[in-house]
């Protein structure tokens, strides 16, 4: 795979795939993580005199233009990182998109209006995304992938487009794959994984592989009550992935018989309802047996006995890899058990990495320092289909 400095980029308009889904409350942005992480490869292009087009998808949305996922207030937040003017095209391959880059001087950056807006992005079609990747393909001369947290996606500008350029994986995608590497072959062990989150159906696959590879996986999160279901256990009306209930009994089964160290929560809190994530309303939790969870209660973190039990896991590990909050980190009632875990990696020697889009975000919202941590990816679903083995289909674009 070329890498961004094996091409000549002087005075050629260049298009950055990069990931900018960041998180919004209303127009504002709650952690800016992805764009801090596009910024050397953009601020590497401009000091080279490129003329620098940077495009990306935010959301999910149903491929025609929908002011809530504008990628306007990243523009603004892009210009203030680099310290210099982004200029901000009002589509993706139409008259605004033409003009800003037809205005760029040697060393600028625009950046093109979100990429989902277009039906053609996220396609099945290989005819639509093609017609779609041909579009944007007529406003660069040069492609760099640089969008890890969406390598995982076939989708126009991650797979097509790549195709149709000359094209170089950015310093970000680089980074996260020199990291993860590290993660497949000679990994340090104890290697533990802790898994949690809400993409439950997402994420179930990641075991199957992990159970060949790590010595102990915890889980929390949304993912734990599918877990203790097939334990046998009542879990209310928690997160439930009903169809995956006979994997994962194989997958505990499994784990057994190859010595694998497979760790649920003893503990978890409950409330009636779902909490307010809005106002923030007390939600009055109350902390439950694992092994007793009441009818008509839903699981919403770990519990306090199992945060500890969690922390004596990881203590002693030399590696570690974190994919998913262990509760409703956004409420403070449920944000107990995701500050237990991430202090358990800071205060742990291991190599330590975070991955996921709201893994990472929880980190620094929750008031962690990024840099206590061995790495904090950027992709979510994109490390744990790394991890597991898989094409990715914007990693095999990039190759030559
Ligand atoms: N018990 C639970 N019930 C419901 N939701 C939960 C529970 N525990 C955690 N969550 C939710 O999981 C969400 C994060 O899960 P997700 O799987 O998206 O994480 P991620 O892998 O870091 O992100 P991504 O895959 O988008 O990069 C949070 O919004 C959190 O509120
Ligand atoms: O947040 C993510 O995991 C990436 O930006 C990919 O987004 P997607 O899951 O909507 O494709």
């Amino acid at each position: 795979m070329k890498t961004i400095d094996d091409l000549q980029v002087g005075g050629k308009r260049v298009f950055v795939r990069a990931d900018l889904n960041v998180p919004l409350d209303g127009e504002t942005i709650t952690d800016d993580g992805r764009i801090r992480a596009a910024v050397p490869t953009i601020a590497g292009l401009v000091k080279s005199g490129a003329k620098v087009i940077v495009a990306s998808h935010l959301g999910r949305p149903k491929g025609a233009p929908d002011p809530r996922f504008s990628l306007a207030p990243v523009a603004r937040r892009l210009g203030e990182l680099l310290g210099k003017e982004v200029v901000f095209a009002t589509d993706t391959v139409g008259d605004g998109a033409r003009q800003a880059v037809a205005g760029l001087g040697d060393g600028d950056v625009a950046l093109l209006e979100n990429l989902r807006f277009n039906a053609g992005e996220t396609s099945k079609d290989d005819a639509e995304r093609g017609a779609f990747a041909d579009q944007l393909a007529a406003l660069a001369d040069v492609y760099v992938g640089d969008g890890f947290g969406a390598v995982h996606r076939k989708h126009a500008s991650v797979y097509d487009l790549p195709a149709r350029l000359p094209h170089a994986a950015g310093h970000l995608i680089a980074s996260e794959l020199n990291v993860l590497k590290q993660l497949t072959d000679d990994v340090k062990r104890p290697y533990a994984v802790v898994l949690g989150g809400a993409k439950v159906s997402d994420k179930l696959g990641v075991i199957d592989h992990l159970l060949e590879r790590a010595d102990r996986i915890l889980i929390g999160g949304g993912m734990a009550y599918t877990f203790l279901k097939a334990q046998g256990h009542e879990i209310g009306n928690s997160l439930l992935q009903e169809d995956q209930i006979p994997a994962v009994q194989e997958y505990l089964a499994r784990a057994k018989e190859r010595g694998v160290e497979f760790v649920l929560p003893v503990d978890v809190l409950v409330a009636a309802e779902f909490p307010d994530l809005k106002t923030k309303a007390p939600a009055h939790p109350q902390a439950v047996s694992a092994a007793e969870m009441p009818a008509g209660q839903m699981g919403l973190d770990i519990g306090p006995a199992t945060c500890e039990l969690y922390a004596s896991k990881l203590a002693d590990a030399a590696t570690v890899f974190w994919n998913g909050p262990m509760g409703v980190f956004e409420h403070p009632d449920f944000a107990a058990g995701t500050k237990a875990v991430a202090q358990a990696l800071v205060e742990s020697p291991a190599f330590t990495v975070v991955g996921g889009g709201d893994s990472a975000a929880a980190v620094r919202i929750l008031g962690f320092d990024e840099n206590a941590f061995g790495h904090i990816s950027t992709g979510g679903g994109a490390s744990l289909e790394y991890l597991e083995g898989k094409t990715l289909p914007g990693l095999a674009a990039l190759e030559d």
